[in-house]
Formats: C-alpha cells, structure tokens, sequence
C-alpha cells in the first residue's frame, strides 16, 4: 500500500485523480473519469476511456523482472471495450514487454492482469484470448492471404467453409479481396500490415496488443496505415494497445496515450491533454517536435517573473507558485512568436525577450525558427510566409498564459496558486 501511495504521487494526475480501483464496480468504468477531465488528467491507475464502457483490459500494479532487472514497475492501467490505448516512450523503456506480459510471454512478478474482468495470470498465452501483432507482422510465408487470415479460426475449431466465409468477409471491408490468393512476400509492407492485422481482429480477442505496427512502412504509407488501422478497429469491442516510439503515430491512433519511461507509467490521459498538460519535465520534451522550450525561471517576492537580469513579468496571474521559488518555465514552439508572424497566439500574459535568430527550417506547411536568448536555444513555429533572416536580432513574444510549469528540483508539473486578491 505504501509503495503503491508513493508511485501514485510520483506519477502525476493532476487536481482530479483516476483510480480505476476506487469504482464501486471494477469492471465498469467511472461515470465520470476519463477522456481530459482533469489537467494532466490520469496517470497510474487511470480508468479507461469510454464512458460507461466495460472494462476489458486491465492491469493492476504490474511488475516485471528480466535478468533480475526491474523492466516493468507498478504499472496500473484499463482499457475499456473498443478502447484505443497507445503507450508511448523511447526504445528500452519496456513497451514491448509490457505486451509481451499480457500476451503471456513474459513473467510476470507482481500484480495483476484482467482481461474481461477475469484474472489471467495462470493461463498459457494460447488461453489468453489476446491477439498480439509483432513489428514483424509474422505471416505464414507457405500460406496464402486467406489461408494465413483463416489459420486462427480454423486451429480453435472452426470449418473450413465458415472460416473462409468470415475471412472474405473481413478481407473486403480491408480491401484485400485481389490479394488472397497471393503469398506474404508477394505483398508490399502495407498489404502485410493489413494481412496481419485483419488476422489478428477475425479472432475476435478481447485484447489487440499492437508492438510498433508501422515501423518496417515508409512515411507515405505510415499515415495511410494508421488509418486502416482505425477502420479495422472501429467496431471491435477488442481493447487495443499499441506501443509506439513514434509520436505522431502515438498522438493520431490514440483515445489515451500513455508515456512509459524506464518501466514506469508517467502520465495517461487524451493526447491533446497530454501535450498541452504535460505531467512533468520528460512528458513535456518527449512529446513535441521540436521539444518544448524549457526556462530556468525566479518568481520574486513581489511576484515578478525573471529570467537571470531580464523581467518577462511584474506579476503573473494565476502566480504559478508560491513568490520567491525557482522555476522551469515551459513553452511550445507555436507559443513563442516573432514580430509580424499571423501565428502569434493572443495572450493576455505576453512576454518579451529580445532573441537572435540563429537557423531557418522551411518545412513547407511551416517552418522552424531556431532562436539564441541569454545563451540558451529556443524554438520557435511561424507560418511559411514569414521572412525572417538569420542573425537578425528581434523581440520575441512568449504566451505565459500558455505557459506549462515544473518543479526544477522534481521535473513535476505545478498546478497554478491563484491570487487572493486582484491581479
Ligand atoms: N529477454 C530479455 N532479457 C533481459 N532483458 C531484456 C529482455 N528483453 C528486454 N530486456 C530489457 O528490458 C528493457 C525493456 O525492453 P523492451 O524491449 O520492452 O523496450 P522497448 O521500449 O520495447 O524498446 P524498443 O522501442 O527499442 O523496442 C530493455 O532494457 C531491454 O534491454
């Protein structure tokens, strides 16, 4: 109990807590929780999305060892029926043994798996009713498309014909009718990727566990994929999790995306949530490309806001802290502005800082203007159409308003202390 107390509190929810523990019926899910009710809204223990959705994955404290090695620590999180949940974080964070452990291929040393309300630690991953999709797809190279779409069905039992009937089916919403007659590697990654995932859903599981499904595709194709994967997906009671190190792929299939750093869960909550209410420091510069810009900030005793000798504010309201503490002051790219940009975000807290700009990059439906303040690098989004010149030195208008705030000794978020009396 304690140590599940003191992961609770490193892991951040915000003023409103989740607790799928804490509903009255574990396999429903709160009334209320869910999808961006609160600021950095959920972490460990955040109940699923989806209103009033049954719970059909759910893991309790889970904790898991390799080589003696903590992989996996306390991890607490539901997936609703028909529930999107991807997790993302960099390589070596666990994501693929976190599958691999609900899947049954992976020991697990403490804690809980539930699928449909029934633990299922005990039973062999072939009991498991899971469906898991490795980066690899792992096709039957020998078998044709529809021989490798009916494999599943036929091997719990199924007849031939009805299993061929469910797999035509199942191949039209996909577009894979002209491919069934063909082998794996007569198919492009693409094709394979939908093979392997239709395959996965014509068993009907209770859990879709998805280990980077787009990595072996190009970028063309990646945004393609991702929305066959929302078509295959959309109305299966399957709970999915997917585990990604893209983030734009985290932040297009996910209705919850979690972050994962060295086993442990950070945050958990809607992507929009998540980028905009990062629950502390590595959330905050692991999501956003370029990261967020972060600032080692003093909040004075009169309330003013510095910067080393430079004022950005005489009195912020909300205060984000208690006056005369440090702090890290965070801003994404699009709320730093330059002079003239159409971009610029309309704030009643806007800050100047003069800025030297260093380096241009044109991405076409927007460029990247990389700017040097007080020796530190900033990013900032304009529109393409804006001219700006290198070395040009111009001040540069931060949107406090917008602004995220971090404890800089613990990285965690601060919640905002308003002010008693006016602003
Ligand atoms: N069989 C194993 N034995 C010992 N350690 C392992 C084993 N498999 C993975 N690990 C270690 O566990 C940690 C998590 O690995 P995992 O593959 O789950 O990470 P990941 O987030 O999926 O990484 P990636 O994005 O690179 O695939 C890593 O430090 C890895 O070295």
């Amino acid at each position: 109990m304690v140590l599940r107390a003191a992961a609770a509190r490193r892991v951040r929810s915000g003023r409103r807590r989740h607790g799928a523990g804490g509903a009255a019926d574990p396999r429903r899910h709160p009334a209320v929780a869910g999808r961006g009710s609160g600021p950095r809204a959920g972490a460990q223990g955040a109940a699923a999305g989806g209103r009033g959705r049954a719970l059909m994955l759910e893991l309790h404290d889970l904790g898991v060892a390799l080589d003696g090695r903590p992989v996996l620590r306390g991890l607490t999180l539901s997936v609703a029926a028909g529930e999107r949940v991807v997790i993302a974080g960099p390589s070596g964070s666990g994501k693929s043994t976190l599958l691999r452990a609900i899947a049954g291929l992976s020991p697990v040393q403490s804690g809980e798996i539930r699928l449909d309300g029934r633990p299922v630690q005990a039973l062999p991953p072939g009991q498991r009713d899971v469906a898991m999709m490795f980066q690899s797809y792992a096709l039957f190279p020998h078998l044709s498309v529809l021989e490798n779409l009916c494999f599943g069905l036929r091997a719990r039992g199924m007849a031939r014909r009805d299993a061929e009937d469910r797999a035509r089916a199942a191949a039209h919403t996909l577009d894979l009718t002209p491919l069934l007659a063909r082998r794996p590697r007569e198919l492009s990654g693409g094709e394979r990727q939908r093979v392997a995932l239709t395959r996965a859903l014509l068993r009907e599981p209770k859990a879709l566990l998805l280990d980077e499904p787009l990595s072996s595709l190009d970028t063309q194709l990646r945004v393609r994929a991702r929305a066959e994967i929302l078509k295959a997906h959309a109305g299966s009671r399957a709970a999915m999790l997917l585990v990604t190190h893209d983030q734009s792929e985290a932040m297009a299939l996910a209705d919850r995306l979690g972050v994962l750093h060295e086993g442990r869960l950070l945050q958990l909550a809607p992507p929009r949530t998540v980028y905009a209410e990062p629950a502390n420091l590595f959330v905050a510069r692991f999501l956003g490309q370029p990261a967020m810009n972060t600032l080692e900030v003093q909040l004075a005793l009169d309330g003013g806001l510095w910067w080393g000798d430079q004022q950005l504010s005489r009195r912020l309201s909300p205060a984000p802290a208690a006056a005369g503490r440090r702090l890290v002051l965070g801003l994404r790219p699009e709320h730093l502005s330059l002079p003239g940009s159409r971009w610029a975000q309309d704030d009643p807290q806007q800050a100047t800082l003069q800025a030297t700009v260093e380096q241009v990059e044109p991405l076409g439906e927007q460029q990247i203007v990389w700017l040097q303040a007080g020796g530190q690098r900033l990013a900032a989004r304009a529109e393409p159409e804006l001219r700006v010149g290198r070395g040009v030195s111009l001040p540069l208008r931060l949107a406090l308003g917008r602004a995220s705030w971090f404890d800089p000794d613990s990285g965690e978020a601060l919640s905002p202390v308003r002010h008693a009396g006016p602003a």
